[in-house]
């Protein structure tokens, strides 16, 4: 097992290290790893996310190969993909395309899928796919334009934030709903645990003083 401890989260969301944190985990460094993130012609979703969350913590790892304390850190990256279909969504920064994609989920179920990518200090490379499928009711034109004029779907995968507003919106959810929010908890700490990463819950210690 390695004596690094070093985790890199290679990413620049917001909701990524909120999610961490959640499980009780800190990040040593936050390292935004900004890519091209076009899908490739017919890219099935999920082939998308699974390799641009790995292009991600390849930029990362390259970056801070020669640092000091972060040669041999753990790095973890994610990317994010609603899918109707084959259809991948964008990630909205336009009020036409947030307009768009509500239009197209309002009333129907999608599919959203997060893939991880994890670097081990002994240089490894895993990776895990996460598919949830979310269904959405139909929208009013009055639900669609105040959604559209909060703003909240400014960076998001397919136009929208589950922890947001967009949660009233949510007829069903199966599978995770952290997943949805760009980091698959469950995954994500199984995958950083089986490599050797010492997460440390406050309840378990809570549990064995008790
Ligand atoms: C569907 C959905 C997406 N999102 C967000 C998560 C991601 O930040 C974003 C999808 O884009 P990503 O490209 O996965 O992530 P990002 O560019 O925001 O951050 P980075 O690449 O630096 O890690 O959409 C929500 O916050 N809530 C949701 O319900």
């Amino acid at each position: 097992m390695s004596v690094f401890q070093n985790l890199v989260l290679a990413s620049g969301s917001p909701r990524r290290i909120e999610l961490l944190q959640q499980a009780g985990i800190e990040p040593d460094r936050v390292f935004p790893a900004d890519i091209d993130e076009t899908p490739a012609k017919a890219e099935h979703p999920r082939s998308l996310a699974k390799r641009l969350s790995k292009t991600k913590a390849e930029k990362a790892h390259s970056a801070l190969s020669q640092e000091e304390g972060f040669e041999g850190a753990f790095i973890l990256a994610a990317d994010t993909v609603v899918a109707v279909g084959r259809r991948i969504l964008p990630k909205t920064e336009l009020l036409d395309e947030a307009s768009n994609c509500l239009r197209l989920l309002s009333g129907r179920s999608h599919r959203v899928y997060t893939g991880i990518c994890l670097k081990t200090p002994s240089g490894k490379t895993r990776q895990k796919l996460v598919e949830t499928r979310v269904r959405f009711k139909r929208l009013s034109r009055e639900e669609l334009e105040s959604y559209l004029a909060s703003g909240e779907w400014r960076g998001k995968a397919g136009g929208y934030a589950v922890q947001g507003l967009a949660g009233t919106f949510v007829v069903k959810l199966v599978g995770s709903y952290s997943n949805v929010v760009g980091l698959p908890l469950h995954e994500t700490v199984g995958l950083l645990t089986g490599e050797g990463y010492k997460v440390h819950f406050a309840w378990l210690s809570g549990a064995r003083t008790a």
